[in-house]
This record gives C-alpha cells, structure tokens and sequence, in this order.
C-alpha cells in the first residue's frame, strides 16, 4: 500500500494482482474503505492489475474539511490514475463509488474501458434525506444511525453478533471520519448524473444485491435503463454490499461481463 498527494489530498491505495494485465481500478461506497473490495480483487487480480483506493475522507485517505462535491472525488480518482501512469481502466464503483465512476466515465471518456456499477444509481436520495443525515452524524456521531444503515448494508443473516465479518465491518463504518462522512453525503445530495450517463457510451454492467436497503434493484435497474446496452444482474443473498456477502458471485460476474466486453 502506499499514500500519494494528488489533487491536493491524501490518497491511500494499493496496487496489487497481475502487473501486465489491463487495469481494473474499484471505488468504494460511503463509510466504507478498499478493504470491501479485498475478496473479489483476490478472485480477479489473477487476470487483472488492481488498483484500490480510499476516496478522501476515508479509511487512510486525508479528510479535508465537509462539504465535498462528487466533482472533487472524480478528480481525486483522475488523478490518482495520473499519478500512476494508467492510461485506461475498467472502472468499478460501489455506490457513490458508482458514482465517481459515471463521472470519470463523462469526464475522460477514453479513458475508461468499462464500467461495473454495483449498487448505485444515476441519481441517489434527495436533499431532505442527505440533509437529515448530515444533521445526525455532525450533532450525534456515525454510531448513532449505524443500526439503520448496517439493516441497508447485510441481509439478515448476516447480521449476527456471533459473524467476526459483520463487527469488523460495523466498526469500519463507525470510525469513518466524520467530515469524510458528512462531506460526501453532500457530495451525494447534490450529484445529479442523469443526463451524463445517458451519454455514455461503452459496456456496462449494472449489478446489485437482491436484499439492497440502501439503492434497491429497481432503483440500480432505472440506470441500466438509461444506458444503452447496459447489462443488469440481481445478485440474490447479498444487500448493499455483493462484495462482502457474495464476493464469489460478485467476482464471477464481473469477470465475466469484462470478458464479453473485450476488457482482458
Ligand atoms: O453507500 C453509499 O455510498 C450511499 C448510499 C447509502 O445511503 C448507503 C446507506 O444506506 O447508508
């Protein structure tokens, strides 16, 4: 792993898996860090160089001060792709990591091979929702919406004192930065994308879990829908997060769409 100044913020990230392969680079959700990513980069870095990154404000990454606007994590990641010397990725995003994905996808459109948009949306809450959040973590601390946001995140099942996996996970979101925090739920409050991403034009392939709380099947099949061509896949057994729950799964079929899509 290591920390890169670019675009003036901190970067934590890790290149790992093939070094000759095409690089696939993954952008996590909100209170969450790379590590979400490390089962299915262990599955793909076989064929692919990975590059895993924490947004700013989260995990290692510097946490500049709130509000951030989704343009400041698309350029963060641009940058950090610079600072590497990649020149064309296949982009994965979970979330708002999903996107910063569409955003770089709109913004360096050669540059982006594919696109794999787990969980997310071209447009996701609105302001009350945002807004009421923010209130919460800045007044009474992450802990105190964690239970409603791990019920999104894991199906039942897996929510279980007993799982080692769900506490350690439980504490990622809780000592998520605040700032980082409340910085990109404003990122996501204001981020609108729908024309942009109907504008695109390269394979996607959008994949969400069956029990999604936090941006439902339907919601995730609505951007499918805008985007021509685009793939959609329901991955059952898994809620916000396939990567943790079902990383088999998740690792299978992105494999597998980047395969038809010439990506490898
Ligand atoms: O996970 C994200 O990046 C945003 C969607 C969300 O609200 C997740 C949650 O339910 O907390």
């Amino acid at each position: 792993m290591a920390f890169a100044r670019v675009n003036g913020v901190v970067l934590h990230h890790d290149v790992r898996g093939r070094p000759d392969g095409p690089v696939l680079v993954f952008s996590n959700s909100l209170g969450t860090d790379f590590r979400i990513w490390d089962k299915v980069a262990e599955t793909l870095g076989d064929d692919y160089r990975i590059v895993l990154y924490d947004k700013r404000g989260h995990g290692l990454s510097e946490a500049t001060p709130a509000p951030y606007r989704l343009i400041d994590h698309v350029h963060d990641l641009a940058a950090l792709l610079d600072h590497l010397g990649i020149e064309k990725a296949g982009v994965v995003g979970l979330s708002v990591g999903g996107l910063i994905a569409q955003g770089l996808a709109a913004m360096r459109p050669d540059h982006v091979a594919a696109l794999v948009l787990c969980d997310t949306a071209h447009k996701i809450g609105n302001d009350e929702l945002w807004n009421t959040r923010i209130d919460a973590v800045t007044k009474n601390g992450i802990e105190s919406i964690a239970g409603a946001i791990l019920e999104r995140w894991f199906t039942v099942g897996y929510r279980d004192p007993e799982n080692a996996d769900y506490v350690g996970y439980t504490a990622m979101l809780t000592r998520t930065n605040v700032d980082g925090y409340a910085g990109t739920c404003a990122a996501l409050r204001d981020a609108d994308l729908t024309e942009s991403t109907r504008a695109l034009k390269l394979p996607v392939l959008c994949v969400v879990g069956g029990q999604d709380g936090s941006t439902p099947p339907d919601l995730v099949r609505s951007t499918a829908d805008l985007i021509e061509g685009a793939r959609f896949e329901i991955i059952e057994g898994a809620g916000h997060l396939p990567c943790i729950e079902r990383p088999d799964e998740t690792a299978r079929l992105i494999g597998g769409f980047l395969n038809d899509a010439g990506w490898r």
